[in-house]
């Protein structure tokens, strides 16, 4: 069991508040990642679990056990935490090798050398660094040290792993590799995963699931693919997603029955059911469709009458997708297809989009209002 539930939490440097207020809990078998840009307290947040930052309010329960209470100055030591964090930062004794670095912590429990070699083994081979096990330290690249911190981490299969941006030194290809490979080790161990990234498509590939911060506030925490199709407002819409979603202002009415909207994307209507608890009940409103790049459908000839006239900007084939930017109004709008063809610039297409699929966001609050279904 490893289940950790934050309550309440406030952790100031100096004036700086970095986490106001952070209540969230991490189910045992959770693979939590911790989104957000530069700065809003995601690093904080694994700290404060880890023990190694003191939050002046709040309570952190660990499998119901109390673990920090800030009103009674009680934090219990990193020590008896049980968790194994790497950071981003990784340190590896440099007068160790790699197997021993990877091996240090198991011989400390006393683990019999045959086991010992055989879970090294399987760890550096997850981490594709085998091949180096006698070599120090030193003798590595940075992206290689990084892997081995991995190793040493994921090595005794811990019950609570914490990992602070663990992929940020590798290039691209072995990146989406070690996607992979960490995704599997949380399958085949079923340990809970704390993770911390700014990058959204490894939040969105790996996670069960994303908790989203903004400035030290958490904004959205949910299913990866209920954050895509659902982000709660605006700037979540914006965060997740690349290439991102397209914002389109539009007018509309809310009644009894639904919402109509109008504006350059055509004339849309939506019932009560695909609505928020927090769309307004009546009354004319500003807003923001939210129409997701794939969504869209471009042709060149006009089959139907709901289709919408655009005006290719650049059309921008990339072998297996092409992303084409195109003028609606004087509104740019992406949209994606699979496969590459070739749009020229200035050329006339037709746009289609499934409406169901449509955000509709209030331009007011910036609030989510009529779901994605
Ligand atoms: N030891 C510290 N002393 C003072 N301020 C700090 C300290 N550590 C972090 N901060 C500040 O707290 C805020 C949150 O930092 P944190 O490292 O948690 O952000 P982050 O979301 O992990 O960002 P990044 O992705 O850049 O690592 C920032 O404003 C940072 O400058």
């Amino acid at each position: 069991m490893s289940k950790i539930e934050l309550k309440h939490i406030d952790k100031f440097y100096g004036k700086n508040h970095v986490l106001k207020d952070l209540n969230l809990t991490i189910e045992d078998g959770d693979f939590m990642t911790l989104l957000g840009p530069s700065g809003c307290g995601k690093t904080t947040t694994l700290r404060v679990v880890s023990g190694l930052e003191k939050p002046q309010n709040g309570f952190i329960y660990m499998d119901g056990k109390e673990i920090v209470n800030a009103a009674e100055a009680y934090y219990a030591p990193p020590s008896q935490r049980n968790l194994n964090l790497v950071f981003q930062s990784y340190a590896l004794w440099p007068h160790m090798t790699v197997f021993e670095n990877v091996s240090f912590g198991l011989k400390i429990k006393k683990i019999p050398s045959a086991e010992i070699e055989k879970m090294v083994a399987s760890a550096l081979e997850r981490m594709q660094i085998g091949q180096y096990a006698k070599r120090y330290p030193t003798e590595l690249s940075g992206g290689q040290q990084q892997r081995v911190a991995i190793a040493r981490a994921i090595v005794s299969e811990p019950r609570l792993l914490l990992l602070d941006e663990p992929l940020s030194n590798l290039d691209a290809k072995l990146r989406v590799d070690m996607r992979s490979e960490l995704k599997r080790l949380h399958h085949d161990t079923g340990s809970t995963i704390i993770y911390v990234t700014h990058d959204q498509v490894e939040a969105l590939t790996m996670s069960t699931k994303i908790a989203l911060f903004r400035e030290g506030e958490l904004v959205q925490v949910d299913k990866p693919l209920e954050l895509y199709d659902n982000p709660c407002d605006l700037y979540t819409a914006d965060f997740i997603g690349n290439p991102s979603i397209n914002f389109v202002e539009a007018s509309g009415t809310a009644g009894a029955s639904g919402l109509s909207v109008d504006g350059v994307m055509g004339r849309l209507e939506f019932s009560r059911e695909d609505m928020t608890p927090e769309a307004p009940a009546s009354g004319d409103l500003k807003l923001v469709l939210g129409i997701r790049p794939e969504q869209i459908t471009i042709s060149r000839e006009k089959t139907d009458a709901a289709q919408v006239e655009a005006r290719v900007y650049a059309g921008m084939p990339a072998g297996s997708e092409t992303l084409v930017s195109v003028r609606v109004g004087e509104k740019l709008i992406t949209v994606k297809e699979l496969g590459s063809t070739h749009y020229a610039g200035d050329e006339t297409v037709y746009l289609s989009y499934p409406p169901k699929k449509v955000n509709v966001f209030d331009a007011s609050t910036k609030r989510l209002i009529k779901y994605s279904r």
